[in-house]
């Protein structure tokens, strides 16, 4: 089931055609990336979805509430991290206790806001999307900024709730910093979708390898190619490319059965960033047909 859909999304600045026909859904409890390079319209996406800004064309239909953390959370440094929780709770404070909780923040959430580094800001500016209770999430580029360790807790809490069944879209301007949370991608260009697709779908059109070193790789090259597994001998070994049907185990007793010793094995996996790239180019050959 989709909790948002974002269809045929159009919108202008004065004469610059910002974005184009834009349209992607967010499933319930999926996370999904919005990735594009800087002034691709990101935030203006985002915005239309909330309200902030008019489409001049499209629509955005949403089943359930959305909670959102855009540009900066405004904070007040003075204030405690509770007290400001509290304000924007309606001072419900059983839900600020449960939301603290479950970001632990329990720490230093009664400590004043100006002490606080980048990550805890960050996490309050989440918090507060999350009190009251939105069944979609919006966060323009939460982890500019944090430094690796925040990085990875904040990613462990979105996918904490995101089972809980809470969605999340969540936007980049780098796939490789949120792809290991996110469920599906979509990819903005020149104010227009390019991609929209599973991380599943991305991953598996990647091309994977096997690497192997043994104790004499041209005659370990022969033999594979002999039995028909096609395999390439660089200077550091032999690559040889893997399909979801290969089958290792006759790959290995065929070098086993040969007396080829194998001293080490490696697998690669096509970064995402070439995915994007060799699905891209399939696309627009698909086109071209
Ligand atoms: N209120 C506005 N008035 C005029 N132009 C705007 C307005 N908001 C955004 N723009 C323009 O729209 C384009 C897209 O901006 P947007 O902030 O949506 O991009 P973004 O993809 O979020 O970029 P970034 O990653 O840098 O935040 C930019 O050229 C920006 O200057």
């Amino acid at each position: 089931m989709n909790i948002l859909s974002v269809r045929d999304v159009s919108k202008r600045f004065g004469k610059r055609q910002v974005l184009k026909s834009v349209s992607f859904d967010i499933p319930k409890g999926a996370i999904v990336g919005l990735i594009g390079p800087n002034g691709v319209g990101k935030s203006t996406i985002m915005k239309i979805i909330l309200g902030i800004y008019k489409a001049d064309s499209g629509t955005v239909s949403s089943k359930g509430t959305v909670g959102a953390l855009i540009e900066s959370p405004a904070i007040y440094p003075f204030l405690t991290g509770r007290q400001q929780l509290m304000l924007y709770s309606h001072q419900n404070a059983a839900n600020v206790n449960v939301i603290v909780k479950e970001m632990a923040m329990t720490k230093y959430i009664d400590k004043r806001v100006v002490h606080y580094s980048l990550g805890m800001k960050q996490k309050m500016g989440i918090a507060s999307a999350l009190l009251n209770h939105p069944d979609v999430v919006i966060l323009d580029e939460p982890m500019n900024g944090l430094d690796p360790m925040s990085n990875r807790e904040l990613r462990d809490l979105i996918m904490r709730l995101a089972e809980k069944g809470i969605s999340f879209l969540i936007s980049s301007h780098i796939l490789s910093e949120l792809e290991k949370m996110i469920d599906q991608v979509v990819l903005l260009d020149k104010g227009q979708v390019i991609l929209a697709t599973s991380m599943k779908h991305l991953h598996a059109i990647g091309a994977n390898y096997l690497f192997l070193k043994t104790d004499d790789d041209t005659r370990c090259t022969r033999t594979l190619i002999k039995d028909k597994i096609s395999a390439t001998k660089s200077q550091n070994g032999v690559q040889v490319p893997l399909s979801q049907s290969s089958n290792l185990n006759q790959l290995f007793n065929d070098l086993l059965s040969n007396k080829i010793k194998i001293e080490d094995v490696g697998h690669f996996q096509e970064n995402l960033e070439d995915s994007v790239l060799t699905m891209m180019a399939n696309e627009s050959r698909g086109k071209d047909r």
